[in-house]
């Protein structure tokens, strides 16, 4: 007679809770005046002047963040924050927390497939998407603590000691100093600002390439504002100041445009994008019709780890680095794990900025920063995504089921 030696069931899922909180954190351009995330940076709403100066004017914080809770049936509780507030709590409480209570959360595939089609009648990418995101973090959080591994244990391990991080922000001069190995700038000018407008672009990159020297990274993060006439012109213009790669230039939605800025680019210079692109399906379009070099999807808003394995298999397939954007823990626990993955984006969220400060201050408690651009893999030893909520800040939960 074998011997069959009982398998370890984890407890039930018990109870799902969403809540919103404002200011910085998931939500990260929600932050105060001054602060360089919101300093006159080019988007497809720079077309009307009054949208020009701010892009909280036109509402990029609208949303807030959104914290997912999934309890188990012992107490333990696993948690995510990702972009989403109020509208995605009531997604999470009155549609999605039906596919989770009561199941083992060892149940991610179905349940993630039962959250996406079920809401892919109104959903598929977007807000609906961040909020199966958030559900899904929280869920891969709730298994760590329940099997006390850290999720990127369950991913498979390091495939190398530690991060290394670009960092995204207003100074790379700062970042080179910092230890980072390159720096990631907001354009600030669009289409709108005609010639003018251009030239004050490659105005600011010229300083900062002789701030920085010749060969520290510098990149542009477009933010879907450009089209694919100015954002060559911008690309040739940028190439002998060693621009190394042109992120986000034009629409999501526009693969034929990307396919095109691709071919127009000068040899060596890489053209990203994905920050704004959700699912599986989304990514192929990316990868099948040759948009980018480099894809960045956001865990917290391209369908969660569940899905960012699937997108990140077919990307490695293709050939394609996976630098998902800027996403704190949530990003390096993934990172950390993908041969197609060398290094990850660190946000700098300090209003200079001048100083390396938690991503997603002031929401997680434990969240790890890079140290002179790096992050080694034992710093996010600890069970789930290793940081625990901030209940010190002012949580809503708007609505319950
Ligand atoms: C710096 C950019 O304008 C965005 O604010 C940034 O969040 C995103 O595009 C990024 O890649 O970090
Ligand atoms: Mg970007």
């Amino acid at each position: 007679m074998p011997i069959v030696t009982p398998i370890k069931t984890l407890p039930k899922i018990k109870h799902v809770r969403a809540f919103t909180v404002r200011g910085g954190g998931a939500d990260y351009h929600d932050q105060g005046e001054g602060h360089w995330i919101d300093d006159h940076i080019a988007t497809p709403m720079s077309r009307y002047p009054e949208y020009r100066q701010s892009r909280q004017s036109f509402g990029i914080n609208v949303l807030g963040t959104l914290v997912v809770e999934i309890e188990a049936e012992d107490g333990t509780i696993g948690f995510a924050v990702t972009t989403g507030g109020e509208p995605a709590a009531f997604i999470v409480e009155k549609h999605l927390a039906r596919f989770l209570e009561g199941r083992s959360p060892t149940d991610y595939e179905k349940i993630w497939d039962q959250m996406y089609f079920s809401t892919q009648y109104y959903g598929r990418k977007g807000l609906v998407v961040n909020a199966i995101s958030g559900v899904d973090l929280a869920l891969w959080d709730l298994l760590g603590k329940l099997r006390q591994e850290p999720v990127y244990h369950m991913l498979g391990g390091a495939v190398r000691d530690e991060l290394q991080f670009y960092a995204t922000g207003a100074r790379p001069d700062v970042a080179k100093e910092l230890g980072f190995i390159g720096g990631k700038m907001p354009l600030h000018h669009g289409p709108a600002e005609g010639v003018e407008g251009l030239q004050k672009n490659i105005a600011e990159l010229a300083d900062m390439r002789a701030k920085c020297g010749p060969d520290f990274w510098l990149m542009w993060d477009c933010w879907m504002a450009l089209d694919v006439d100015y954002a060559t012109r911008l690309a040739i213009a940028a190439h002998e100041l060693g621009l190394k790669w042109i992120e986000e230039a034009i629409s999501p939605d526009d693969y034929w445009g990307y396919q095109q800025l691709k071919r127009n680019v000068p040899k060596g210079m890489l053209v990203t994008t994905g920050e704004h692109e959700a699912t599986r399906w989304g990514f192929r379009m990316l990868l099948e019709m040759d948009c980018c070099d480099i894809i960045q999807p956001d865990v917290g808003w391209c369908g969660g780890v569940t899905e960012l394995l699937k997108i990140s298999a077919l990307a490695d397939a293709h050939g394609k680095m996976v630098v998902p954007h800027g996403s704190s823990v949530y990003s390096y626990h993934f990172v950390i794990t993908r041969h197609n993955s060398p290094f990850a984006e660190f946000l700098m969220m300090h209003p200079g900025p001048t100083e390396v400060v938690p991503m997603f201050h002031p929401q997680l408690i434990g969240e790890p920063v890079p140290e002179n651009g790096r992050l080694k893999a034992s710093a996010l030893d600890a069970p789930g995504f290793g940081v625990e909520l901030n209940r010190d800040i002012a949580m809503h939960r708007p609505y319950s089921h």
